[in-house]
């Protein structure tokens, strides 16, 4: 046969090079495949009129890498086709309603969880398909109150989901355990030094970073300022004192402190860990100083509970006397409850747990309350009426912690809004678990939304309305609005930090409304606190701009 040297050596080499990319060994085959080549003029060239490829049966026998790569792409397709048959078709979960897409798979979930939308499409899932709703092929949500008791209380058969394996900066701490009985241990240990009368002990170091804070009000007043970034401030050096015994000046210097970066890189990588722990390992080889700064932040994190731990003990020793909590952590050389590394765990996971939660529940409280002028009223009259003393701006906590109307106001914005509105992800250990009569496998994720129970019309006539008084007429809730108030979890896993919490907000609540009317700046709209939900459920524009306005006595 007629050939052409000049074309079949073009073609020859770009077919090797094709092929050389895909494997050298591949190349090597090709080339000596018998019925692809013929020898013209004493060389072996390739003839595309014999055969444009190799059988894929001679490919497989003459090439192990190919071979290799093909085995895999065909058993990755058998398995993705029988995950597929399996949760559409043979799965105990397969008749529980939901998205259609969820039969199939996570990532719609993981989509919208990545578009902070979690918590609206899940709640509009559930008016859509009921109280039980399968949200992925492996997990299930609960609108129902009464699950409430099986999922989260004592004794429930249901522990932390390995979801929190990625808060855990390499060992653990009481939040992020999801072992059951290591859990129990540590958690006697945290809340004994969490109990009411060791915060009590503290007022006074809440209350005076309260009172820093208010001096800052002065300086502003009149403004629109954003409060957001001020509010992250006081809630930080609050943690600071708490558990480190120092603050971390943070209301004092202009300059925000790096603590803040690290904890919004600490979200963004827990949230990594979980849906993509692939994308970190690509991070973990990019030679860039501020993507290895980026993936260091949880590190950082145990790093400050670390360091605060030592200089506290280098300063104060173990017998300090002080009235911080970090005393009571660190115990006395006779008595040590947790050893000290354990100790520095338990501290980088508060600072987390007691700063962005607090920020984020007062964020909407100050949105809700500049709204409400009436209410800022209503507020101040009961604190007027009740003739409650203010010691340089703050009260007594004994003082204001039973006032209906300010704790009616402090509990609908809670339960308008959330910290945690995404549902608290916990997991089936055994075959044998139920919740709400529906037979739960094990492996199988389950939560029950704050925003879907905090929002039942039964229990909450017209759940979208701001309506303090529902709080104050019913002395402080039903018992189903107390059963269904999620806000800070129920039963073993519980905060331990609530009593610390409402302490702060109440405090800045009856302060701020004591000296100054709030109203919205111009800068903050809807559309800018609309809720996304990363983990915790921020403002879109992460900023809330609020004008202080002197009262005119
Ligand atoms: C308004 C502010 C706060 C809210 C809404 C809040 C909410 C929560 C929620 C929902 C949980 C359970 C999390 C889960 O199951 O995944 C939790 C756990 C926890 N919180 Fe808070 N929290 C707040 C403030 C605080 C503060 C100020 C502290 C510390 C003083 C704190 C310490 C803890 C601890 C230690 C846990 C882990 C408990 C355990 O698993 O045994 N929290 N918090």
């Amino acid at each position: 046969m007629a050939s052409e040297p000049g074309w079949l050596g073009s073609t020859q080499s770009i077919n090797q090079s094709i092929f050389s990319m895909l494997t050298p060994d591949l190349t090597t085959a090709y080339f000596k495949a018998p019925d692809m080549c013929r020898i013209l003029d004493g060389q072996k060239v390739f003839e595309p009129s014999v055969g444009v490829l190799p059988t894929t049966g001679w490919l497989i026998a003459n090439c192990p890498t190919t071979a290799m790569v093909l085995g895999l792409l065909s058993l990755s397709f058998v398995v993705m086709t029988w995950k597929i048959v399996y949760n559409v078709f043979l799965s105990p979960l397969r008749n529980i309603p939901g998205p259609p897409l969820a039969k199939f798979t996570s990532k719609w979930l993981t989509f919208n969880e990545l578009a902070g939308n979690r918590s609206l499409v899940v709640a509009e899932a559930h008016k859509k398909y009921g109280p039980v709703i399968r949200i992925a092929p492996d997990e299930l949500s609960f609108a129902d109150h009464s699950c409430i008791k099986e999922l989260y209380l004592r004794g429930s058969k249901f522990p932390k989901s390995r979801r929190y394996d990625g808060f855990a900066s390499g060992t653990r701490a009481s939040f992020d355990m999801t072992d059951i009985d290591q859990h129990r241990e540590r958690r006697n240990l945290v809340r004994h030094v969490l109990a009411q009368s060791n915060i009590d002990e503290c007022e006074t170091l809440i209350a005076d970073q309260v009172r820093k804070a208010l001096l800052w009000i002065p300086q502003v007043k009149g403004q629109s300022v954003e409060v957001m970034l001020w509010l992250r401030r006081l809630m930080l050096d609050t943690a600071g004192g708490l558990f480190l015994g120092r603050s971390f000046d943070a209301l004092e210097n202009y300059q925000p402190p790096s603590f803040l970066g690290d904890l919004d890189d600490f979200f963004a990588l827990t949230a990594l860990r979980w849906f993509a722990p692939w994308i970190l390992t690509i991070m973990s080889w990019l030679p860039f100083t501020s993507v290895q700064h980026f993936l260091g932040a949880q590190r950082r994190g145990y790093q400050y509970g670390r360091k605060a731990f030592d200089d506290y003990i280098k300063q104060y020793g173990r017998r300090s006397g002080r009235t911080d909590l970090l005393t009571k952590m660190v115990g006395t050389e006779d008595h040590t409850p947790m050893t000290d590394a354990e100790i520095a765990d338990e501290l980088g996971s508060l600072l987390v747990g007691a700063t962005d939660t607090t920020v984020v529940v007062a964020t909407w409280l100050l949105w809700e309350l500049a709204q409400r002028p009436q209410w800022q009223i209503r507020i101040r009259q009961e604190l007027r009426d009740n003739k409650i003393d203010f010691i340089k701006g703050v009260p007594k906590y004994k003082s204001i912690v039973s006032l209906p109307v300010l704790h009616g106001f402090v509990m609908e914005s809670m339960r308008m809004h959330p910290a945690q509105s995404i549902g608290l992800p916990r997991v089936a250990r055994t075959d044998d678990a139920s919740i709400g009569g529906v037979k739960v496998p094990a492996g199988t994720m389950v939560s029950i939304q704050s925003r879907v129970v905090q929002r039942d019309p039964e229990i909450y006539p017209s759940p979208n309305d701001f309506l303090p008084e529902r709080w104050i007429e019913t002395n402080g809730g039903t018992k189903e609005m107390k059963d269904s108030f999620i806000i800070f979890s129920k039963g073993s896993r519980a905060c331990l930090g609530q009593y610390v919490a409402l302490m702060e907000l109440k405090f800045f609540v009856s302060a701020f409304v004591n000296g100054w009317n709030l109203r919205l700046g111009k800068e903050t709209t809807k559309e800018t606190m609309t809720q996304t939900d990363y983990f915790l459920a921020f403002p879109k524009a992460r900023e809330c701009h609020i004008v202080f306005e002197k009262v005119v006595k």
